[in-house]
């Protein structure tokens, strides 16, 4: 969406993954959806150095309003759990430097069952743009599939009528996924800033793999939609939580930043671990994923447990490289590669460094074999750069 937003992929925090829909502030007010959650990731954020790194939207998912519209058919926040209202949350957020996101349904209701906007965009959007909201993540649940070719370029003009800036996330293409028709990747581009085209991530390595095998088949070819104001979203950072191991949170890192991903995370900054919160600050990384051409990377070979992944970056005529081991085959697998054979070529020679710690492995041709080691159930990440 040419809307000079989302320039790069979004990077931020989303509260869905690790909060889910609890709205217990009776008995779990420190885990609750509430103004107090979103202001604490947001002092966080700056504290420990995440905006420093890139981060810079606090959103909000389902769960935050009043299972009602007020008299003047708007959305409430629920006054229990954001008692100063969303206005004043995004003044807090807007003080620290960062941005607010908010959610919403094309649909009759929310995923959760709460007040979805079909029929009410006009009022919605209009009430998102007074409330200082920077995001609108539009969810698709409760509505049928056909009407969204209508619904979500719509909601898209609803918010740019109100003439201010707020980034579009739709879930449309995630509500096709499976289906007999492929979703229209050119009007979900032109239509949004990022798209979610999959199924909800989990806190799992499997529900990782099953994202990662789904972008890598690419069916309808939606990684040529990717680039600057246009992102394929394959779902949360759950790097921090408890699901992975510190080779497995690497994969996913290493994978987003390949991807061309946003990267939102949903994840408690209250409780990471040094090693993650490494993985996540990785300036390294977040460079390949932020990345000015915005190109995304494809997966080029997989066989077996093994598969490869590259990505054209800056400086031209670079690349950036996963090699990603499936195998839970105890020893580091030992894998020979020709820069060739992963389709990178074009320059005599290249100089290959491992991304997460910068180390040089050295200049080669793309006809040397190189040899790399990956763990199980972990990832080379690699940079080929023209010499
Ligand atoms: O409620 C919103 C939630 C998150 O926003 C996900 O990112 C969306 O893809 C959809 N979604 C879903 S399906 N939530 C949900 C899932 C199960 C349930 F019983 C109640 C709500």
């Amino acid at each position: 969406l040419n809307n000079g937003l989302a320039r790069t992929p979004p990077m931020g925090w989303l509260a869905w993954e690790r909060f889910r829909c609890d709205i217990d502030c009776k008995d779990d007010p420190d885990n609750c959806i509430s103004e107090k959650l979103f202001k604490t990731m947001g002092d966080l954020l700056v504290k420990e150095g995440y905006k420093d790194a890139g981060y810079e939207y606090v959103n909000i998912d389902d769960c935050w309003l009043t299972h009602s519209r007020n008299a003047k058919n708007q959305l409430v926040a629920d006054p229990t759990r954001f008692p100063s209202g969303i206005t004043n949350l995004s003044s807090y957020i807007h003080n620290l430097g960062l941005k607010l996101g908010i959610y919403e349904d094309f649909g009759t209701k929310t995923c959760a069952g709460y007040p979805g906007i079909l029929f009410q965009m006009d009022t919605d959007a209009q009430m998102f743009a007074d409330w200082g909201v920077d995001m609108l993540k539009l969810d698709g649940c409760n509505v049928p599939t056909e009407l969204m070719p209508y619904g979500y370029p719509e909601m898209g003009r609803a918010l740019n009528r109100t003439n201010r800036p707020i980034m579009y996330s739709c879930s449309w293409p995630a509500y096709l996924a499976g289906g007999p028709k492929l979703p229209d990747y050119q009007a979900i581009a032109q239509s949004c800033n990022l798209w979610r085209n999959y199924d909800d991530i989990q806190d799992s390595w499997d529900s990782l793999k099953g994202i990662i095998d789904f972008y890598g088949d690419d069916k309808g070819n939606f990684s040529m939609f990717a680039g600057p104001g246009a992102w394929n979203d394959p779902d949360m950072l759950i790097i921090g939580n408890y699901g992975l191991s510190y080779d497995q949170q690497r994969v996913q890192m290493a994978m987003w930043a390949i991807m061309a991903s946003p990267l939102l995370m949903g994840n408690d900054l209250r409780h990471i671990a040094p090693e993650s919160k490494a993985i996540l600050q990785n300036k390294n990384v977040i460079a390949i994923n932020q990345d000015p051409m915005g190109k995304m990377g494809k997966r080029v070979i997989k066989n077996n447990d093994i598969q490869v992944w590259t990505r054209p970056v800056m400086p031209t005529g670079s690349y950036a490289f996963t090699i990603v081991n499936y195998g839970v085959y105890g020893t580091p697998a030992k894998l020979n590669y020709k820069l060739s054979d992963m389709g990178i070529s074009g320059a005599k020679s290249y100089l290959i460094t491992e991304v997460f710690d910068g180390g040089k492995i050295g200049v080669h041709t793309t006809s040397d074999v190189v040899t790399y080691t990956v763990n199980p159930t972990g990832v080379f990440m690699g940079k080929a750069i023209p010499q």
